[in-house]
């Protein structure tokens, strides 16, 4: 049998990628494909631990929050990353995958709140756990709350699960003469400015010395090989 490379994984995937080919929301398809990918590497035994983004239904920086107050646009971006971790957690028990919703700010009538040993229950007890609300503070975004839920249960690495196959030289929907690297440091990555995941998230991980893969979340079979430790995606590292 295959072997995952890793005991326990932080699992970031991208709330804008859930919109699939959609301008908006979340798409049925694309979400069901997302549930196959975790219930595939689930069955190989590894604690899974997931951050989901909220960009298909709101940032607050977007356009339309532009003119709004920046920590409230901030809050119904945490807000939309709730709808999303409900919504992934669903998709999850129709396929016989079950799930517990944990939630950063209080919506306690709706999904329970984070509490730390009560996650780490969770895992032992092979659940799924999906962090809701980013790290429910305004200003931060749900890559930084991967990198500190990632350092709070002890995961030995953070997958970010994106749109691109990887840290590029430059942004590749922007650049295409932008070339990918294997691996980068987090030094590099920040002073180099790239864009793929805010600084906050990079230096909270070097500080805590946990590297992040980034991946394609569109390539079929990408996070079973990341789990299984074959060479795919960029590994940041220290
Ligand atoms: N150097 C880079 N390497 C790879 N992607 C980059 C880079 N700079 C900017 N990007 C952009 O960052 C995006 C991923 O970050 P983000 O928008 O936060 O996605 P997510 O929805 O996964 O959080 C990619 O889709 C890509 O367009
Ligand atoms: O700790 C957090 C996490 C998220 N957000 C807000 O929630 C939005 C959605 O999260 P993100 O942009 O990280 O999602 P993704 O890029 O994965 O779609 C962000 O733009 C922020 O407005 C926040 O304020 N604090």
């Amino acid at each position: 049998m295959t072997k995952p490379a890793y005991k326990r994984v932080l699992l970031k995937l991208s709330g804008e990628a859930l919109m699939g080919d959609d301008a908006y929301g979340i798409n049925r398809a694309t979400i069901e494909r997302m549930v196959a990918d975790v219930a595939e590497v689930a069955k190989l035994g590894v604690e899974l631990a997931i951050v989901i983004g909220g960009g298909n239904i709101f940032r607050g920086v977007a356009p339309g929050a532009q003119g709004m107050d920046r920590a409230t646009a901030d809050y119904m971006g945490m807000l939309a990353t709730v709808m999303n971790s409900l919504a992934l957690a669903d998709a999850m028990r129709q396929v016989g995958i079950t799930a517990r919703v944990m939630s950063a700010i209080s919506i306690e009538q709706v999904v329970e709140p984070y509490v730390r040993p009560k996650a780490l229950q969770y895992l032992e007890e092979d659940k799924i756990v999906i962090f809701a609300a980013g790290t429910g503070n305004p200003f931060f975004t749900t890559d930084t709350a991967a990198a500190l839920r990632g350092s709070e249960i002890g995961a030995e690495i953070v997958l970010k699960a994106t749109k691109v196959d990887g840290v590029y030289s430059a942004d590749p929907n922007k650049d295409p003469t932008a070339t990918r690297y294997s691996h980068i440091t987090f030094d590099e990555a920040i002073t180099k400015h790239l864009q793929v995941m805010d600084a906050t998230a990079f230096a909270l991980c070097r500080d805590q010395k946990l590297p992040i893969k980034v991946f394609s979340i569109i390539k079929p079979g990408a996070l079973k090989r990341v789990i299984l430790g074959e060479d795919e995606g960029t590994l940041v590292h220290v």
